[in-house]
């Protein structure tokens, strides 16, 4: 296994939480592209959505010793809220690309800081699902580099 999609809070609904942000693809679409994406560039890939910060932690750590070798992730409401995903993702040393399907620069201010972006070796904000398509593409390039 080598490449991670991991999804926070709220991110199961994706399809029907306010299409008019987050647009009508499923998490499901979204997973399913993700694996035929990188089964397609030669690369396993696990998904994982939780709604339970604990649980993401847990998935986090579980990466150090399951062949993860590179982590995409869209903590929704954790990026602006949470130091103990920050940490988690920065104990387990792995390469991180940090998604948005919105364009969270133009939304409310609270959604401006991440305190994720710290430690990721990009971010990806407002390209909708695509962004998804986008971290996944960089990370096969970076881990051919
Ligand atoms: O849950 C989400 C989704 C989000 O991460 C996005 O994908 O645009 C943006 C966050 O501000 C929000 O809390």
């Amino acid at each position: 296994m080598s490449l991670l999609l991991l999804n926070g809070p709220n991110l199961n609904l994706l399809g029907t939480r306010e299409p008019h942000i987050y647009g009508a693809d499923t998490l499901a679409d979204v997973e399913r592209r993700f694996v035929e994406e990188a089964t397609a560039a030669g690369h396993a890939a696990q998904c994982f959505q939780t709604n339970h910060e604990g649980a993401m932690i847990d998935r986090i750590h579980a990466a150090r010793l399951d062949g993860t070798r590179y982590i995409v992730i869209n903590p929704g409401g954790w990026t602006h809220t949470s130091v103990a995903l920050r940490d988690a993702l920065a104990g387990v040393a792995l390469p991180v690309v940090e998604v948005h399907v919105s364009n969270v620069h133009k939304r409310e201010e609270f959604r401006h800081h991440s305190y994720i972006s710290g430690i990721a070796e990009g971010v990806i904000a407002g390209l909708g699902v695509f962004g998804y398509s986008a971290a996944l593409q960089f990370a096969v390039r970076k881990l051919a580099a």
